[in-house]
């Protein structure tokens, strides 16, 4: 599985400095995600406003993972650190059925920032392993990714912990950003 991480990561250098958001509500599955990637160690720290963020950095990547829970305040801190996004990967529980709204509304809010303007959008259907779990295609509705006219967006089915599914996923991502 490592071997093919680093195959996409290769991938993902096409000679443009590239800032990756990844985002989702709480225990969706993110910073399982991030060590499952293994780059290189992952550093994780509070700053002094008080909420965690998690980097990675390789070559022209910088792959940030924000503990988000919906406070508008955050949201205004990404602009503070970043000017743009170019990449946003999603990750959301499949298997929470009752949280998939709430997911939607931080979803949309999200991209509706100016920051996102150009983002390419990869979500991840994750807990994919769980027996109650939606479908990908039950999270495109759910979600209301159909409605989006003007973003470039996919959808892939994960099991964060085994790795299944992230390829596939990040492999798309590396193609619509280096294409970009
Ligand atoms: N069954 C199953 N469990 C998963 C999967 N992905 C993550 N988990 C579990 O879900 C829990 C939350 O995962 P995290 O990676 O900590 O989630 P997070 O999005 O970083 O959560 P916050 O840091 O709280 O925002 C952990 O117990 C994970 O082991 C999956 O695909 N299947
Ligand atoms: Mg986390």
């Amino acid at each position: 599985m490592g071997l093919l991480f680093s195959k996409v990561w290769q991938r993902m250098i096409c000679n443009k400095e590239m800032r990756i958001l990844m985002l989702g509500l709480d225990a969706a599955g993110k910073t399982t995600i991030l060590y499952k990637l293994k780059l290189s160690d992952v550093v994780s720290t509070v700053p002094t406003i008080g909420f965690n963020v998690e980097t990675v950095e390789y070559r022209n990547i910088n792959f940030t993972v924000w503990d988000v829970d919906g406070q508008d305040k955050i949201r205004k801190l990404w602009r503070f650190y970043y000017g743009g996004t170019d990449g946003l990967i999603f990750v959301v529980d499949s298997s929470d059925r009752d949280r998939i709204n709430d997911a939607k509304e931080e979803l949309h809010h999200l991209l509706s920032e100016p920051e996102m303007e150009n983002a390419v959008l990869l979500v991840l259907a994750n807990k994919q392993d769980l027996p109650n779990a939606m479908s990908a295609s039950d999270v495109i509705h759910a979600l209301e990714l159909q409605k989006m006219q003007h973003r470039k967006w996919f959808i892939q089915s994960t099991v964060a912990p085994t790795g299944d599914g992230l390829y596939e996923g990040l492999d798309w991502l590396s193609r619509a950003l280096c294409s970009k």
